[in-house]
């Protein structure tokens, strides 16, 4: 066993988990996976000696397993007390989108357990929660990686802290920072299109089933994603934004369907109701169409006046932002250095496997690091 081993919780076995677990299978000097959760049910390995680890490439034949199996999640003092009993180093990896967790990253960055996800809920809630949660890593020994929270595994946190930590200073952020709207507006509105124009609705359906959406869609349709994201990259860049809610979003969810409760039933009867609403969306995106343009949903950051700005805008159908494909992010960091050619980062910005490469490389830095 290695001198100061590291021990890894997981939280979470959904699109990015699963991709998540495949890539840990493959990771050279992998830590020790001893605790696996999903919402209805928990993989445990026995304390005190927290062995064997639970196979990541086969934990689905491990969950059979009476011995290592709990039904249900674990609360968050019961994650802190049994991965800050392990003995050595313990990194918790959440990969929910759960604000409850997320709220208690202070207990367990002051617990010494670090924290890797791609969960945006602690970093773009209240103020304070931000400010407590590096607040709690920077009086102790643990870590937080969250770069997958912004443009999934696409490279922007770390580049946005290495600008400001290297003195540059940020003016203008700008951009497509949700790979689902991304994925929607490129299908229904295209700049150009040979087959049957698509029906919104259809699109929504079809962003789900490719894993770009946040658990419940109307997270993406309502703005809240990018208004979260943007959250996060001004606080980075060093505005102090109270919430998300503390700037206007537009919202693409019909008024009709504001209402339906946020369960899983509200999700069923949103995606069951949106034809009725396919009529809006087609005539904003003719309305776009007839000034010889497309529609697309995009924010912006203008640090000197703080102005945060979330919603649709129409693009001339040979800019860069029309031309994006798939499900394609964007981002336009303006600074002092870069001058008047800011430096761009495009790619995939939603989908298991890239948001999990996010979440993999920020465990490989934590592991150099701790
Ligand atoms: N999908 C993407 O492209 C991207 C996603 N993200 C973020 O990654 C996170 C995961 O997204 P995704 O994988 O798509 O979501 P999924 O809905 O596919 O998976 C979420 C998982 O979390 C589990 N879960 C939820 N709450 C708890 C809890 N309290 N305890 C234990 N398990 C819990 C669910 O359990 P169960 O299966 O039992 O319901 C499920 O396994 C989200 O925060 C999302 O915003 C970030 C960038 C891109
Ligand atoms: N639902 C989000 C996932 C990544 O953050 C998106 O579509 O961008
Ligand atoms: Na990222």
């Amino acid at each position: 066993m290695a001198p100061n081993p590291i021990y890894l919780g997981v939280v979470g076995v959904g699109g990015v988990g699963t991709a998540f677990l495949q890539q840990l299978a493959k990771l050279p000097n992998a830590p020790s996976l001893v605790l696996l959760a999903r919402s209805s049910q928990t993989l445990l390995s026995p304390a005190p000696s927290y062995s064997p680890a639970i196979p990541a490439a086969d934990w689905q034949t491990a969950s059979t397993a009476p011995s290592i199996t709990k039904s249900g999640a674990l609360s968050s003092s019961e994650l802190i007390s049994y991965l800050s009993s392990a003995p050595g180093r313990s990194v918790l990896v959440d990969n929910t989108s759960d604000p409850k967790l997320a709220s208690a990253y202070p207990e367990f960055l002051k617990a010494g357990i670090s924290i890797v996800t791609p969960n945006k809920k602690g970093f773009s809630s209240d103020l304070s929660l931000w400010k407590d949660i590096f607040a709690s890593a920077a009086s102790g020994k643990a870590l937080v990686y969250h770069e997958s929270t912004v443009m999934a595994g696409l490279p922007v946190l770390s580049t946005l802290r290495d600008l400001v930590a290297t003195g540059d200073e940020v003016t203008r952020i700008e951009g497509v920072f949700s790979g689902t709207l991304s994925f929607l507006f490129n299908t229904f509105a295209p700049v150009s299109s040979s087959g049957s124009p698509a029906k919104w609705s259809d699109v929504v359906i079809k962003a789900k089933e490719l894993g770009y959406t946040e658990p419940d869609p109307r997270d993406d349709l309502n703005g809240m994603d990018v208004a979260r994201k943007l959250t996060i990259l001004a606080r980075i860049s060093g505005l102090e934004i109270q919430s998300p809610s503390s700037f206007p979003i537009e919202s693409l969810i019909p008024s009709e369907l504001a209402s339906l409760p946020a369960t899983s039933a509200g999700v069923a009867e949103f995606i069951a109701r949106l034809p009725e609403f396919d009529g809006s969306m087609d005539a904003l995106k003719e309305q776009a169409e007839k000034a010889g343009k497309v529609v697309r949903y995009v924010g912006s950051i203008d640090i000197a006046t703080k102005e945060v700005k979330v919603g649709l805008q129409q693009f001339d159908n040979d800019s860069a932002i029309a031309g994006l494909k798939g499900s394609d992010n964007v981002v336009s960091f303006y600074t002092k250095r870069y001058g008047s050619n800011p430096l761009i980062i495009q790619g995939a910005g939603a989908g298991g496997d890239v948001t999990a490469m996010g979440v993999t490389a920020d465990l490989i830095k934590v592991i150099e690091r701790l």
